[in-house]
């Protein structure tokens, strides 16, 4: 598992950690290890670190430090190293000194230097910025993209927020990004994900001093492997668990389909599926229990998925209502979510689980769609805190949030997290740009509804079908677009991909 701190966890955890050692040992420490990163990038790249034309983009803070520390390392083992001082007169004092007696200068002209690099630190700002690059920068930066260098971020791309991913104007678009003492939530969160490349952390000893809950979570496969239904010698398909889905209308029957192929590689026992999609259902999944009439009338369901392709008509309201009033696992979409009060919802006492993207997040919440997808860790806590529910946050960078212990439905799952305090949000790793396709949303519904029928907590139902949906659209993908079947299709080898 990736866990992300705060920065001001981060920074607690740092004045406790530097009390116990000499000055300046920590930003060595992190030099050390960008250092090292940065050689074997380059022996990727030209074989050797000699010879190498290394240029530095240096702000007033201690980013800056990082990055000239670890210049005078790769300075010393024979590459040439030149800094670009984007605060003149602000530069960190000692990294300087170091750096220049390490063999580095001081760039005449940074834009002859960029042209010709090797490899771009980008040092301007970490933890400390805020505000996104400001405009002296901007030349600096596009020159550096522009010059063909591989462009390494120290700590964070500079222009992306620590503590959310948010990217106000415009930040660093780094090939990969070397952090220190943890992941930070910008990070892993889009846009600052997509933004900061491959990820490498680097220890410097923080550990026993941050929180023992962080911000956020990446589950990987062993912990998604972990979560899984496994079916059992008695187990019969009532035992595994019964997911009913109500999706799809006379005008979109195929999200009907698409539901319904979904919670059948889920891990449910049997799918029952209620609405007009029924005749569609059948011809392709025989296997399905098919239902007219309330979804309350069709037996027995340990879960159910609700939303959709369901339109806005009255059988689509009743049925929404109908099912938030069955005290099992319910989970809400699409059209379901303009179904629903928020009353109704705080008052179920068994879990819910909404799933929006941005759009249908930015609807529940009063607010622009553009604010949602700028801040989207801000828009998922605040759902599931004025829904008392789950929140699955559709997106490039999927996320997962669960009340505070003691909302109305939230199931907090084997969490550490403290009496009252929300767990961690999760974040998705598994998504690709491919799974933005028309019903890769219904297969997801479908899904996690059939997890949650096999048992799982709310927060984990979600966040083991984002992360098997991300796999599978991968799996399916391998660079071509994918349609919504094909998602579907593939899930049982994502399945195995994680299981194995
Ligand atoms: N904490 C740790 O555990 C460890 C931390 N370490 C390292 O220290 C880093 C944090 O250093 P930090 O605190 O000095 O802040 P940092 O990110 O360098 O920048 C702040 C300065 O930038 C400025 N500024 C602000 N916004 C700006 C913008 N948009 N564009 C341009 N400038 C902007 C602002 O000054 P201003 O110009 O606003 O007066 C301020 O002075 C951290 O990321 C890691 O790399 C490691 O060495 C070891 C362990
Ligand atoms: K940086």
């Amino acid at each position: 598992m990736r866990t992300a701190h705060s920065v001001d966890a981060v920074r607690n955890a740092e004045r406790e950690l530097m009390a116990r050692l000499p000055e300046g040992a920590l930003m060595k420490r992190a030099a050390a290890g960008l250092a090292t990163a940065c050689a074997g990038l380059l022996k990727d790249l030209l074989g050797r670190v000699y010879g190498a034309r290394v240029v530095l983009l240096v702000g007033s803070g201690d980013n800056g430090g990082d990055a000239l520390y670890a210049g005078a390392r790769l300075a010393r083992r024979g590459a040439g190293v030149r800094v670009v001082p984007l605060a003149p007169g602000r530069t960190h004092p000692g990294g300087l000194a170091a750096l220049l007696a390490a063999g580095g200068r001081v760039a005449e002209d940074p834009f002859e230097v960029l042209a010709t690099a090797d490899l771009v630190l980008d040092g301007i700002t970490g933890i400390g910025g805020h505000g996104g690059l400001r405009p002296d920068a901007l030349p600096v930066v596009r020159a550096a993209r522009g010059g063909g260098a591989m462009v390494v971020a120290v700590d964070l791309p500079s222009g992306v927020e620590a503590d959310s991913g948010e990217v106000t104007g415009e930040a660093v678009r780094a090939d990969a990004t070397v952090t220190f003492g943890t992941y930070k939530p910008g990070l892993l969160i889009d846009p600052g994900h997509e933004r900061a490349g491959a990820l490498r952390l680097v220890d410097i000893g923080l550990g026993p001093y941050l929180p023992s809950v962080p911000e956020l979570e990446a589950l990987q496969h062993a912990d998604v492997a972990r979560l899984l239904p496994v079916p059992v010698g008695e187990s019969d398909k009532y035992r595994r668990g019964v997911v009913g889905v109500v999706a799809g209308s006379a005008r979109y029957p195929g999200a009907a389909v698409l539901a319904v192929s979904g919670a059948l590689r889920g891990g449910a026992g049997a799918v029952r599926y209620v609405g007009p999609g029924g005749e569609a259902v059948l011809a392709r999944f025989p296997e399905t229990l098919v239902h007219e009439g309330p979804p309350s009338g069709a037996g027995r369901v340990q879960a159910w998925a609700v939303g959709p392709g369901l339109g806005d008509g009255s059988w689509a309201a009743a049925a929404v209502a109908d099912v938030l009033a069955a005290d099992v696992p319910v989970l809400v979409d699409a059209d379901g979510l303009r179904l629903l009060a928020e009353r109704t919802v705080r008052e179920r006492t068994a879990p819910t689980l909404l799933t929006p993207h941005a759009g249908e997040a930015a609807a529940l919440l009063g607010v622009d769609r553009e604010e949602v997808e700028a801040g989207r860790l801000a828009a998922v806590r605040e759902l599931a805190a004025r829904y008392g529910a789950t929140v699955l946050l559709k997106g490039s960078t999927t996320l997962v949030a669960e009340p505070a212990s003691g909302s109305a439905s939230g199931s907090a799952s084997g969490s550490a997290s403290e009496p009252g305090a929300a767990p961690p949000v999760r974040v998705n790793p598994t998504g690709t740009p491919w799974l933005a396709t028309a019903g890769s949303g219904d297969v997801l519904s479908g899904l996690a509804g059939s997890l949650l029928a096999a048992g799982l907590p709310a927060r984990d139902a979600a966040s083991a079908a984002a992360y098997l949906h991300g796999l599978s659209a991968r799996l399916a993908s391998r660079g071509a677009p994918v349609a919504a079947d094909d998602v579907a299709a593939w899930l049982p080898e994502a399945w195995r991909n994680v299981v194995g």
